[in-house]
Formats: structure tokens, sequence, C-alpha cells
């Protein structure tokens, strides 16, 4: 085998654009080459010289990777193997250019893709990334996954992206369950090793040159870890370069790769083709038993019980493998295919229009085949209608009618502000890794989500609402003075639950998780609710306090739903009482909407404004 190193000055004097000497092959002809016009069809060679990464956490800094070098040639299966913390994550992730060096972590090396520096143009529109969780939407079908991802990261017809979609469905072998759901632990859906080849194929989509996955077959079974790897086989004999993490494989799996990287302690201590590792140990005394599988005995070899008290004997053996290997290796980037010099490519990407409708199709979908989901809002909001209209069953009249209504009214400005909140909280988390994952791609941008979320809100907000609202209103007799009372009141509602989604979204976006999101949201309303007007009136409120009347929701809904209902009161009184002067507000009807058209308008663009900072900061 010949033995060479490129380096990017070489290429860069190359003549023809192609950057592999003559000396690379016996002689040009041999080569495989790129099929004509064709921009995204590249053999791309990485290679990775002298990585070194440090992280610091808790005061400490830690060596991970130590002067790492080696290449992944096209059409060929690397396997990065090593033993748990061993680095291989940590090397994937600098490879796709997923790390930066900032104040904890630091990372120095060089990476080449056919020689040029990675630094000099963006690797990752040339390569796609696979992470060992399978991040999907479970209410969706394979098919349906596929079909958003061609739409936003492939040009051209939608017939030449539905024949896209077929074509991967079929290479993966997972047309047959195509249109099942992707499920998760309470949805019955597709199986582990299909959920994986899902996500194979979502990557396959912008028809990468590299796939670099996570542990792809970590946690399926040995079957199902074979069919995932023999697909990635699959897509490297059509020229990719496969690089992935692989977590104990089988015998049968192991013998598949083509290449193996084994990693130790963040030293690389075999680097070549997989079928020779056996006999490189067995030079170094460490011979694996021939019923033992490779995967497993290498392992073993390489254990280090506690990394931060090695023992002489784990030191010994660790120095012996890591000074082998620098002694002993060869590189060999000998490769059949044609590597030309690689420059920037311009990913596509539709426009603002086509992101949002997509997403918003999306959402169709999952909220369509989200059955549970939209049954359980139904019931509640039947349930809430029924229960609030029992409990206020005898308004009364005078004084005590008076009380039983503010009484109601209140139940009902909390309500639907506490659904709503609650309810995007729940549905945001159902899909925030998705939506993190899709826009750390630049599949689409914060603005085309957060509409798309925004308007698919819109359907559930007016039928949930009429169903609590004619239940209460016309059972308990509410002011029917002339029709657009109820309607008036009505669309107070319909605001009030928009206005308690907005807050979700606060909350939801300013942290990462359910829990904190929930307790966050619980603090932040439930004392707004005093200042609402109906436990402690307006005008006994202490002046330094009062500006909270204007940032609560409970209070706007609270005095548009009184004043619509108070003027023209039909209800017997026999004190001079007005119910309106006594809550410490006027008649003016317009004050309460207006308030809470301001305030949900002001909380939904506080929410976009956290979202668009959280995406930008994660981005960077
Ligand atoms: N950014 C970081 N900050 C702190 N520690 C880190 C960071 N990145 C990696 N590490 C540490 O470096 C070591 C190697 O991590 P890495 O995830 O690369 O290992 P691994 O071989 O992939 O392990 P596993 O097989 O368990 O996933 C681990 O001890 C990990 O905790």
């Amino acid at each position: 085998m010949i033995a060479n190193k490129i380096s990017p000055k070489e290429s860069e004097e190359s003549p023809s654009e192609n950057y592999s000497s003559e000396s690379h092959t016996n002689g040009k002809d041999e080569k495989i080459h790129l099929q004509a016009d064709d921009q995204l069809h590249r053999y791309v060679q990485l290679s990775w010289e002298d990585v070194n990464y440090y992280a610091s956490a808790e005061g400490k800094r830690m060596h991970i990777l130590k002067s790492v070098s080696g290449h992944a040639n096209p059409g060929e299966f690397l396997a990065i193997m090593g033993a748990s913390g061993s680095g291989k994550t940590s090397l994937l992730n600098i490879l796709a250019n997923r790390v930066r060096s900032g104040n904890k972590a630091e990372m120095t090396g060089s990476i080449f893709a056919n020689g040029k520096d990675a630094k000099e143009f963006n690797i990752s529109k040339y390569a796609a990334y696979v992470t060992q969780d399978d991040v999907l939407l479970p209410v969706l079908t394979p098919r349906d996954c596929l079909e958003f991802y061609a739409k936003l990261r492939r040009p051209g017809t939608d017939n030449e992206r539905l024949a896209k979609v077929e074509e991967i469905l079929n290479d993966l072998n997972i047309a047959r369950i195509a249109d099942n759901l992707i499920g998760n632990t309470m949805i019955k859906g597709i199986s582990g090793g299909e959920k994986k080849r899902v996500c194979i194929g979502i990557e396959l989509m912008s028809d990468p040159c590299i796939i670099m996955l996570d542990e792809p077959t970590s946690g399926l079974d040995s079957y199902n870890a074979g069919v995932v790897v023999d697909l990635l086989l699959k897509q490297a004999a059509k020229g990719r370069t496969i690089i992935s993490t692989i977590h104990q494989p089988s015998s049968n799996v192991f013998k598949k790769f083509d290449k193996l990287l084994l990693l130790a302690e963040g030293n690389v201590v075999y680097h070549g083709p997989c079928d020779k590792s056996r006999k490189y140990f067995a030079e170094l005394g460490y011979k694996c038993p021939k019923q033992v599988n490779p995967a497993d005995y290498y392992m073993r070899i390489l254990h280090i019980t506690n990394r931060h008290e090695i023992t002489e004997e784990e030191q010994g053996k660790l120095d012996l493998f890591v000074e082998s290997y620098k002694e002993n290796h060869v590189k060999d980037t000998e490769t059949k295919y044609e590597l030309t010099q690689l420059h920037e490519i311009e990913s596509y990407h539709p426009n603002y229009w086509v992101e949002f409708f997509e997403l918003l199709r999306r959402s169709v979908k999952t909220s369509a085949k989200n059955r549970f989901a939209l049954k359980l809002r139904l019931m509640m909001s039947l349930l809430i209608g029924i229960l609030i209209a029992l409990i206020f069953n005898d308004l009364g009249n005078g004084e005590k009618a008076i009380q039983n209504i503010n009484g109601v009214l209140y139940m009902l400005a909390i309500w639907p502000i506490m659904n709503g909140n609650g309810s995007v909280i729940m549905n945001y988390y159902m899909e925030r890794a998705v939506f993190l994952k899709e826009h750390d791609e630049g599949l689409y941008g914060a603005w085309s989500y957060f509409l798309s979320k925004n308007i698919i809100d819109l359907p559930w907000t007016f039928v949930a609402a009429i169903l609590t609202n004619v239940i209460v209103y016309f059972s308990l007799g509410l002011n029917l003075h002339d029709g657009s009372k109820f309607m008036i009141f009505y669309c107070i509602y319909v605001m009030a639950l928009q206005c308690g989604m907005g807050f979700g979204y606060i909350t939801g976006f300013l942290f990462s998780t359910v829990e904190a999101a929930h307790a966050f949201s619980t603090i932040v309303l439930f004392p707004l609710q005093a200042f609402g007007g109906e436990n402690v009136k307006i005008n006994s409120i202490p002046i330094s306090w009062r500006w909270i009347t204007y940032i609560t929701p409970f209070k706007w809904v609270f005095q548009g739903y009184t004043v619509n209902e108070y003027t023209d009161w039909e209800k017997d009184c026999d004190t001079e009482c007005d119910p309106l002067e006594d809550l410490g507000w006027s008649d003016q009807q317009w004050q309460g909407i207006v308030g809470l058209i301001v305030l949900s308008t002001c909380v939904r663009l506080i929410a976009f404004f956290i979202l668009k900072l959280q995406t930008r900061n994660r981005r960077s």
C-alpha cells in the first residue's frame, strides 16, 4: 500500500482542481470519477491532524483528546471505538464542526477535507450528523418526516422531492412502515431500529458526502444493529464517507467495519483496517482468543477502572499501546475515489413563507394525529364549563348576585389564562428537542416556527372557548341584553386564552425542563391573580404596588367581563350599588379589551425575543 500525506498547499497548486496526486494510485483511470454536473456528489476524504481537546468542569481542566490524528476515506465505514469516556463523541463532534473553543472548552489541531483546511469552508455543508437520540415527533409517520425535510432541504419540483422520499424509504428498507406512527413510550409506534433508519433517512435528504453517527446501534439488539450497519455500508458503497462511534458491537457487526479507530483515554491506540486489528494486538502480546468478540476483547484490555486513579498496570498497558501505535502506524490514505478540491457550497434554503407554510402543515398534522390530546382538551373545556355552571347554579339577586357573578367571572378569567399557559408549556416540551435540532441545523428560522405556532393555536382557542362559554353563559343567565354581550364575552375569553399561551411561550423558551417552566409560571401567575381586582379591590392596593395591575392579565380580563356584564344589567338591586365603581374601574368597555390586547402583544413579543436570543446563543 502507498502511504501518503497531502498538504493543503499541494492541493491548491493542483492544476485541474483534482487534489489527489498520481502517487495515490497505480493509475488515474482506476479512480471512480465524479458524476458530471453534480456538485453535491463529491467524494470526501476527511483527515485530522494533532487534534487536542481540553474541557473544564468543576474548576478542573481535562485533556480529553491527546494529539489525535486520523482519516476517513470515501466508500468506507470508519468505526470509532473505545471505553466509555475515552473521547469518541468528543472526536466525532470536533470532526462535525460541532465544538467551538470558548471559556470552558479549547480545541487545537487541524481538519482537512480533500486536503483543504476545514477552517476555510463550512464542512457541515458536506456532512450530516446523526445524533445518538432519535429526535423525532412521535405522532408523525416516517413518510411525514422525510417529506418535511425534502421540502425544506431539497431544491426541485414536488414530484422530484417525493421521488427522493420513496428512494430513501426503499434504500433504508422502511417503505413497509412508512405510514405507521413513529411513536414513543406512550404511543405504540415503529421499532428502535426503524426509528434510527428514519433519522439516517432525514440526513440523507441533503445528499451528504460524509455521514457521521454517534452510537447509531446503542439500544438496538444485535440483529437490528446489523441491519443499521448494513444500510450504512450500502451508503458507503455509493462513495459516501461513514464515520461512526460504536459501543459494544457484536462480532458479526464488528467484522463489517472497513476501518477501526480505537481510543483509550483520549489517545489513539489503533487506526487501520478492522480485519488487521487482531494481528496488531497479538503482536503486542494481547492475542484475542478465536471465539471471543474482538470488540469486547479490546474494551477489556483498554479498560481503566478509575481514570482519576490509574493503577500502575493500567498505565503500563496504556503506555505500551500508545507508544506502539506512534512507532508502527503507517498512514494509508489511498482511495479509489477521485478527490476533487472542495469549496463552499450554497445549501438550499426555501424562503420564510415556505418554511412557515411547511411548519404550519406539520403542526396541523401533529395536532390532528394527536387525537388523545385533542379529546383531552375538549373534555377539559366541557367539564370546566359544566363544573362552573353547577357551582354557581343559583346566582341570586341584588348584592348576593353581584358577589356570585364576580366570583364566576373571576374564575372564567383565571381558567383560560392558566389553561393556555399550561397547554403551551406541555406542547412545547413535546417538540422542543425536535425544534432545537432542526433550528440548529438551519432547517428553518425562529420566526417561521413562532409564527406557525401562533397560527396553529388559534382554532383550538376558539373551539375550547365556545364549549365553556356557551355552557356557563346561558345556563347561569349572564347578561343577555343583546347578542353582542355574549360575543364580547366570548372574544375576551379567547383573548385570555391567547394571553395565557403567551406566558406559556415565555416560560417554555426560558427553561430547558418542563418542571422548571411549570414552577416558574406558577410563581409568576399565582401572585398576579391577587391583583386582578376580585381578591383585593384595586382602590385598596397601595399606590406603590398598583403598577402590577397593569401587567396582570387577570385584571384586564376581569375588567372586560364585568363592564360587559354590568352595563345594561337587569338584575334587581335594592341598594344604590354600582358594581363597577365598587371594583374600581369605569364602564368603558374598550379599556379592558385594549389592555388585554396590548398585554397579549407584549407577552408574545417578549416570548419571541427570548426565543430569538436562545436560538442565536445556541447557534453561535
Ligand atoms: N464540554 C465538556 N465539559 C466537560 N467534560 C467533558 C466535555 N466534553 C467531554 N467531556 C468529558 O470528556 C470525557 C470524554 O467524553 P466523550 O463523550 O467524548 O466520551 P465517549 O467516549 O463518547 O463516552 P461514552 O461512550 O460514554 O459516550 C468524558 O469524561 C466527558 O465527561
